[in-house]
């Protein structure tokens, strides 16, 4: 396999490694990952985390796995149980399927290991793409507003919607980004504000509770996010808090936009509903952890919800930002999504 460098996953020298995403911003620690169950442990936890790299990363583990001489049904297995890991990302899915089919060729080790090489390449030309028909949408002087994380960190390339807005500043617009810290894990808070002070982008950071009264006060121009699956009928499923954002800006008359490769496309889903929403641990929720060491704070008792994503319906979302242009709510309503995947 050729050498694959993106800001948290690489395949070089012979080994995959991966940035350890749960110990940003204070702590940089890159792991080798030479086995299903250790990348499975990774995504699983969000050391991996970003619906177009957790695709990425387990493809580049079984590509890996294929030189190394694992066999057809050692890799077979491989694809389902790296699948398995979260349900709501379909990129995932959308990288497996592709391996399946590259697993059933004469020359399959080659195919497999192509496959990955093409999925990793792809994507950093699908970012280019979303950023720049994106930053199109972005007006010189505005306060965007983002939710959780969809950069370099989330991608093989800039990003989704953080892609957006890196092109943005790129092109001298002088932006300043509202940065959602993104309860429960904080993807906001340590990665898109590490992500933006990297690049030198103006941001604030605030609590999610607190996007609602920067709205009213005329503080938020646009809000771009991200997609961990987008159904045939525009309906989408992000980062729990996204909906929220969704009504909020609705009722505020804010431009709302979500960004995503055609590889986040779920044309099988009819809409919002049939996307499987991922639940998560509970500590999660009545506590904090990662590199600054880790605090319970509610009762061990307590009851506790914590869904990954949350889903969006589609007459919330003022433009979908895919890698083939900018769709408009009249587009998606006449079925545009589907001649896409
Ligand atoms: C370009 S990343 C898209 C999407 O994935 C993130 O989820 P997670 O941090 O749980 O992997 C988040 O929903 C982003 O918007």
């Amino acid at each position: 396999m050729k050498t694959l460098v993106a800001r948290s996953l690489k395949y070089q020298e012979g080994v995959v490694s991966v940035l350890d995403q749960y110990l940003l911003p204070h702590q940089t620690t890159w792991h080798i990952c030479q086995s299903v169950e250790e990348m499975a442990e990774l995504i699983l936890t969000l050391k991996v985390r970003g619906a177009p790299l957790i695709g990425l990363a387990a493809a580049l583990l079984v590509a890996h796995l294929a030189e190394q001489g694992a066999d057809k049904e050692a890799l077979a297995k491989a694809i389902d149980e790296l699948e398995a890991t979260r349900p709501t990302a379909v990129n995932l899915m959308h990288c497996m399927a592709k391996l399946r089919i590259a697993l059933q060729q004469p020359n399959w080790v080659e195919a497999v290991v192509s496959t990955a090489e093409s999925l990793f390449e792809e994507d950093i030309a699908l970012c280019e793409r979303m950023a720049n028909f994106g930053a199109e949408l972005v007006s010189a002087g505005d306060n965007l507003l983002t939710h959780c994380n969809t950069g370099a960190l989330a991608t093989a390339g800039i990003g989704t919607a953080l892609g957006v807005i890196h092109q943005a500043h790129a092109a001298g617009k002088n932006i300043h980004v509202w940065v959602d810290e993104t309860r429960p894990l904080l993807q906001g808070g340590r990665l898109t504000a590490y992500e933006l002070s990297c690049w030198d982008i103006p941001y604030t950071l605030i609590c999610d509770n607190m996007a609602a009264s920067l709205m009213a006060a005329g503080k938020v121009d646009k809000i771009f996010v991200g997609a961990d699956r987008i159904a045939a009928n525009g309906d989408f499923a992000n980062k729990v808090g996204t909906y929220n954002l969704a009504v909020l800006a609705k009722h505020h008359n804010i431009p709302f936009y979500v960004v995503a490769p055609v590889t986040t496309l779920d044309t099988a889903c009819p809409n919002g509903q049939a996307i499987p929403i991922e639940e998560r641990n509970p500590l999660e929720v009545t506590g904090v952890s990662g590199s600054f060491g880790q605090c319970q704070w509610a009762p061990s008792n307590a009851n506790v919800f914590n869904p990954a994503f949350d889903v969006t319906p589609a007459d919330l979302v003022t433009g979908w930002v895919l890698d083939s242009g900018v769709y408009d709510q009249e587009a998606v309503s006449s079925g545009a999504l589907l001649a896409l995947n």
